[in-house]
């Protein structure tokens, strides 16, 4: 079977000085399709390092990356980009929506850079914003007329759209109360299961973690 993702003894280092800060100490993990992990961990203790590795977004000093069955060690900067556009979905702590699109656009927007046609994406951007819970009126909204629950939604819709083989999600709940923390939450769990994502979330949250199907803890640069 392929290897939806995989770290394997990653160590990633940071500049500090004339010394370097060890952010991640030979971090090993492996998602299988269909499984949605949690790391939590105290701020500062490596989260997001995983995930900007897990995403080729950062290149480790050493150990190896497979996203989708490729290992990334090597890879030109070209094809990392290509491999992380095609198969890795990113939900960063802010929706990071284009204020003038409508939530549908939101999505359509991708398969435009995507190279898609956009005519055709239509129904498939509207059934996949109907699914996360987005009525046919909310669809029409543009980012500040939705809650900051409903912009969560677009973000994960937004983060789904292209098929994705590898889900990576940052503090998805920060900006949002318990209640509706914990309903993003479930949405994520669900998705993981309908899109058959390997889905790792960080968060310091521990109270939201009851949806996962494995709780990892992040200290010090450790994963245990
Ligand atoms: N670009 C960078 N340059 C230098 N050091 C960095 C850089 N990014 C992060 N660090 C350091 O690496 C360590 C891990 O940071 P990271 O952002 O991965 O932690 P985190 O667990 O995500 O924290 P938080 O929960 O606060 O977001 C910290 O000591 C941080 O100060």
């Amino acid at each position: 079977m392929t290897t939806a993702l995989s770290l394997e003894s990653v160590t990633l280092t940071y500049p500090d000085g004339d010394r370097a800060l060890t952010a991640l100490d030979e971090v090993s993990l492996t998602v299988a399709p269909g499984e949605l992990v949690a790391v939590a961990g105290p701020s500062g203790s490596g989260k997001s390092s995983l995930l900007a590795v897990a995403a080729t977004l950062l290149s480790p000093d050493a150990g190896r990356v497979v996203v989708a069955g490729r290992e990334t060690t090597g890879m030109s900067g070209r094809d990392r980009t290509a491999l992380r556009r095609e198969r890795v979905g990113i939900v960063f702590q802010q929706a990071n929506l284009l204020p003038s699109l409508t939530a549908a656009e939101q999505l359509l927007a991708v398969a435009h850079l995507r190279g898609a046609n956009v005519r055709e994406e239509r129904a498939r951007a509207e059934e996949l914003l109907e699914s996360v819970g987005l009525d046919a009126a909310k669809r029409r909204r543009r980012p500040h007329q939705l809650s900051g629950g409903e912009r969560q939604r677009v973000n994960i819709a937004r983060a789904l759209f292209g098929g994705p083989s590898v889900l990576l999600v940052d503090e998805p709940t920060s900006a949002l109360d318990h209640e509706r923390g914990e309903r993003v939450m479930a949405l994520l769990a669900e998705v993981t299961r309908t899109h058959r994502t390997a889905t790792v979330l960080v968060t310091h949250d521990r109270g939201l973690l009851g949806h996962a199907d494995r709780v990892l803890t992040m200290r010090d640069g450790r994963l245990s």
